[in-house]
C-alpha cells in the first residue's frame, strides 16, 4: 500500500519510456505484469464510465474544459481536415472538433463503455454527421498509413500499456505534413503549489471518487498514475524517438497539465 503522507518520489523508472524488454510495468504506484495492466485499466474505465464527465467536472473545478478548449483549437480544426481522436472516451475532442468545422472525425477507444457513452451524447447533441465510432487500441490501429490529418490523444496516453508504441502507429498513419497532438496531465512547474497539489490528488481526489462514483480506487489510481506519466522533456524525447518531428509543448497550469505536439514531415 502507497504511504501517501509522504512526499511523492518518483521510481527511479518513473517517467522513462517503457522498456519492451521489462514483463512488469506500472499500474499506477503499483508494478503489475505487462499483460495485466490493460485489463486492469479497462476495469478502472468500466467502472468510472457512467459517472466520468461529472467527476472531470469536479476533480478539475471546470479547468479540464479551458485545457480541452485550447487543445481543440491547437488541432486547427477545418472541414478539409481528418481527426483520429485516441483513447477519445466519452468525445469531448472529437465534439470540439466538429463543433470547430473539423472534417470527419473518428472517436476511438479501446474500452467499449466509455465509447457508448460518447455515443450517446453525440445523440444527445445531434453529433452524427461526420462522426464514426471505432473501437480500437491505440497501440495497434487498424487504419492504413498516411490516412489521416490529426491524431488526438486526450488523457490517454499515461493509460497505455506501450506509451512508445502509441506514438509510433499515430506517426504511421498520419499524413506527411500531419500533426500529433497529445494532452495530458505533467510536471508542476511551480515547487510552492506542489504541496496543496498533491494533498488534491492524493487526498481530495479518492474520496470525491468514493462519495460521486462510489469507485475509491479507480480515483487513487487517477492520481498515482499522473505521478508515474513522463514528465514534459521526457515525452518529447518519446515523440521524436517515435519518429516526429518539430516537437514542442506548453504547459497549462502551471504544468499540471501540457500539450504536446509533433509533426510527421
Ligand atoms: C481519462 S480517459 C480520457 C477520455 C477523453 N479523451 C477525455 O479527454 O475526456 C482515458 C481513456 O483512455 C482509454 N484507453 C486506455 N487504454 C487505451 C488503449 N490502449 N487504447 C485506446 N484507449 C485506451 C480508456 O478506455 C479511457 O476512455
Amino acid at each position: 500500500m502507497t504511504d501517501i503522507s509522504q512526499p511523492y518520489h518518483p521510481s527511479p523508472s518513473a517517467g522513462r519510456p517503457d522498456d519492451r524488454h521489462a514483463d512488469t510495468t506500472d499500474f499506477g504506484f503499483r508494478d503489475v505484469p505487462l499483460r495485466e495492466k490493460k485489463s486492469l485499466v479497462r476495469n478502472v474505465f468500466d467502472s468510472v464510465a457512467s459517472k466520468y464527465d461529472i467527476m472531470n467536472d469536479v476533480m478539475s473545478l471546470g479547468i479540464h474544459r479551458a485545457w480541452k478548449k485550447i487543445f481543440v483549437n491547437e488541432l486547427g480544426p477545418h472541414p478539409d481536415l481528418s481527426l483520429l481522436d485516441l483513447a477519445g472516451g466519452t468525445g469531448d475532442i472529437s465534439f470540439g472538433w466538429l463543433r470547430g468545422g473539423g472534417g470527419p472525425a473518428i472517436l476511438s477507444d479501446i474500452n467499449v463503455s466509455m465509447l457508448t457513452v460518447g455515443r450517446n451524447r453525440a445523440l444527445e447533441r445531434g453529433l452524427v454527421s461526420g462522426l464514426n465510432f471505432l473501437a480500437v487500441d491505440a497501440e495497434a490501429i487498424p487504419l492504413a498509413d498516411n490516412s489521416v490529418d490529426r491524431v488526438s490523444i486526450a488523457f490517454g496516453l499515461r493509460n497505455c500499456t506501450d506509451k512508445l508504441q502509441v506514438l509510433r502507429e499515430a506517426r504511421r498513419i498520419l499524413r506527411p505534413g500531419g500533426r500529433f497532438l497529445c494532452l495530458e496531465f505533467s510536471r508542476v512547474q511551480v515547487a510552492a503549489f506542489a504541496p496543496v497539489y498533491d494533498a488534491w490528488s492524493f487526498h481530495v481526489l479518492p474520496r470525491m471518487g468514493a462519495a460521486i462514483a462510489g469507485d475509491r480506487e479507480s480515483y487513487q489510481y487517477l492520481a498515482e498514475s499522473i505521478r508515474m506519466f513522463p514528465d514534459q522533456e521526457t515525452l518529447a524525447d518519446m515523440m521524436r524517438e517515435a519518429g516526429l518531428e518539430r516537437v514542442s509543448y506548453q504547459n497549462l497550469s502551471g504544468g499540471i497539465a501540457a500539450i504536446h505536439s509533433g509533426w510527421k514531415i
